[in-house]
């Protein structure tokens, strides 16, 4: 376990009111090995000397000090020595264990190169793998046959204004890999990473979760190295019981933390927020995080194919979480633009899955999501609506998403029906990890002969026609979800409306580098994803306030000032001075971590 510090709220001199504080020193308690042993704390190296006599690190380092600098050069030369992928994740993970602020620095001053190594698709192999490559807990493992343990569990994470940001998975449907059980956990650490990565969400005010209720999977079942509940998955009212005295607790322990539900099962992911939505401030990535960012990435799109949202016919290959979730943004944001009831916005939108394309006629079938998107069987009397082929020569639509977790079904014949009836196709495969996607951007550049706009779920070279690069952005919702809960808790709004969802969207969208030059991604690109996060927590926390959710009194009206109010809270990956404190005074703070360890209270 690590430990970590209580960041407490600070005047800001300029606004006058609270702020997360993310400058001036940081009490600690911990001395000598106990010190280096906690990663918030620990500056290895680059502990200077009055740090090693204040806190007894004489003996336990080599003498020559170094900077944070020097440190990133040396670890960047370490993780370069790893050969594979996995490899350097398994390094990365072990960085976070001993050192968090070199670990966000390195990334930081690589992120473009690690990404995909830290996230999708490195980060799902990790999870496959997480029982072999297991060495040390990291957050809150909850367990299904021992819920009277939930809130006791829970609250070991500290006091009730200790956490911002919670997110919590079942493991039942990662990543595009399925049911990975208690490794799931993973997830939650991955994407809480990001938070802090790409929106400055202070890390030691973050908590993952996972929820294990068993596992499906007949591989983890049988391994007899699987560190989770080695039982099939427990569904129905106990599951259901079980989420919910897990979301009580929250409310009860943390009630100022937002709740980001993550790679939950089809058949629950919807009713879970469905559910939550009206009382807590949560959100479903899989679900908003995904649609937010694929309706920037269209909105885009047709910027460049100088259409209108009411104008454009979508197919969605794959009507699953994120598909339906991806559905469901497009027909808000259509009849938003339109004035068009919801019902007549999802006349737009044609939702293809297994059986083909979704007919009423599929009846009790048909997820609760799925139902608003189902066609009436008339429409398609005589027509053959088995095949995404068929369905597409039928339609002709401007869009085509793939959500489908069903490689290469983005075929030849597909882009080059879809490419004759427009001029621009816009065409997102999104399936994760990259085996995954329906088609590679380079085939998808060549059989549209260079007309399609593409973005996908996972990171891709750029593509060439004719000589002409264009770059193909990653419409992942990490570009997305930080800065939607940085807007969330910065307000720290009652809860996360459609409309503050919207804002999002249209703060993403403008940021898009395609408006400017169409050879440029339909998104913005990940290395610029901490600015971008400014601007989408600017136009959550305004959406909040102006539906009067936002629970801060301190936010400034003026533009400016809120960006600025908004850049001085955001955690960065830095080396801050050190005060030691007693343990007295450090219990006083309610976070065993202050104190020498081994206290009930210490988190991660
Ligand atoms: N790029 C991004 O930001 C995101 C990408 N994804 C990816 O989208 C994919 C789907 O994820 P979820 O929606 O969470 O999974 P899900 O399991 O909820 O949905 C997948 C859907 O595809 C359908 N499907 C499977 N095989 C099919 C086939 N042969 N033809 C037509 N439909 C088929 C399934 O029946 C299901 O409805 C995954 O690969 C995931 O990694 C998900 C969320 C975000
Ligand atoms: C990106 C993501 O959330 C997924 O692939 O499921």
């Amino acid at each position: 376990m690590s430990s970590k510090s209580h960041l407490k709220d600070a005047k800001n001199p300029r606004f006058g009111h609270l702020l997360l504080s993310t400058s001036g020193p940081e009490e600690c308690a911990l001395t000598g090995s106990a010190l280096l042993r906690s990663s918030y704390h620990n500056k290895g190296s680059a502990f200077p000397s009055n740090e090693r006599k204040d806190f007894k690190l004489y003996g336990l380092l080599p003498p020559n000090v170094q900077t944070l600098e020097d440190q990133v050069k040396r670890a960047y030369q370490q993780y370069s020595s790893r050969t594979d992928a996995l490899a350097k994740n398994t390094f990365m993970t072990s960085m976070k264990e001993q050192n968090e602020v070199l670990y966000y620095k390195l990334i930081q001053d690589h992120l473009k190169e690690m990404f995909s190594i830290i996230y999708t698709p490195t980060e799902g192999e990790a999870i496959q793998n997480f029982s072999r490559l297991f060495r040390k807990p990291e957050g809150c493992f909850l367990n299904i046959y021992d819920q009277d343990r939930v809130e006791d569990n829970l609250a070991q994470w500290g006091e009730p204004e200790d956490i911002d940001y919670i997110v919590v998975t079942d493991g039942e449907e990662i990543l595009g890999i399925g049911d990975q059980g208690v490794g799931g956990i993973l997830i939650s650490v991955a994407k809480l990473v990001l938070t802090t990565l790409c929106a400055g969400i202070h890390p030691p005010r973050t908590l993952p979760v996972v929820l294990d209720c068993g596992t499906d999977n007949e591989h983890l079942l049988n391994d007899e190295l699987y560190l989770g509940v080695r039982k099939p998955r427990v569904r129905g009212k106990e599951y259901d019981d079980f989420v919910d005295k897990f979301v009580q607790s929250v409310q009860k322990l943390y009630p100022r933390a937002y709740l980001h539900f993550e790679d939950f099962g089809l058949s629950n992911a919807r009713r879970i927020l469905d559910n939550y939505r009206p009382n807590i401030a949560c959100f479903n990535d899989d679900i908003q995080g995904t649609g937010c960012i694929t309706l920037a990435a269209i909105m885009s799109g047709l910027h460049v194919s100088n259409l209108k949202l009411s104008e454009m016919k979508l197919v969605v290959f794959g009507s699953g979480t994120a598909g339906i979730g991806i559905a469901d943004q497009v027909r808000d944001a259509i009849a938003a633009e339109s004035g068009k009831s919801k019902d007549d916005a999802a006349k737009q939108i044609w939702c293809v899955d297994k059986p083909g394309l979704l007919l009423k006629s599929l009846g009790e079938d048909l997820t609760i999501g799925q139902g608003p998107f189902a066609r009436d069987d008339k429409d398609w009397q005589g027509k053959d609506h088995n095949e995404l082929l068929s369905v597409i020569k039928e339609v002709k639509p401007h869009v085509l998403i793939g959500t489908s977790t069903k490689p290469k079904s983005f075929t030849k014949e597909v882009v080059e029906e879809m490419s004759k009836h427009v001029e621009r196709p816009i065409i997102l495969p999104l399936s994760n990890p990259t085996r995954l996607h329906e088609a590679d951007p380079k085939d998808i550049n060549e059989w549209s002969k260079g007309k399609a706009l593409i973005a996908t779920g996972s990171p891709f070279p750029p593509v060439e026609y004719n000589g002409k690069h264009y770059e193909v952005a990653e419409c992942n919702n990490s570009t997305a979800f930080p800065g939607i809960g940085l807007g969330t808790v910065l307000s720290r709004s009652k809860l996360l409306s459609d409309k503050m969802l919207v804002a999002a969207v249209k703060a993403i969208a403008a940021q898009s580098p395609a408006l400017k030059d169409p050879s440029k991604g339909l998104v913005p690109d990940v290395i610029d994803v901490r600015e971008i996060s400014v601007h989408v927590a600017k136009a959550v926390i305004k959406q909040s306030v102006e539906e009067g959710l936002a629970t801060e009194e301190g936010i400034p009206e003026n533009d400016e000032d809120l960006e600025e109010w908004i850049r001085e809270q955001m955690w960065e990956p830095r080396y801050r001075p050190l005060v030691h404190v007693d343990q007295e005074k450090a219990s006083k703070h309610g976070r065993g971590e202050l104190g020498t360890g081994g206290v009930a209270k210490q988190a991660k």
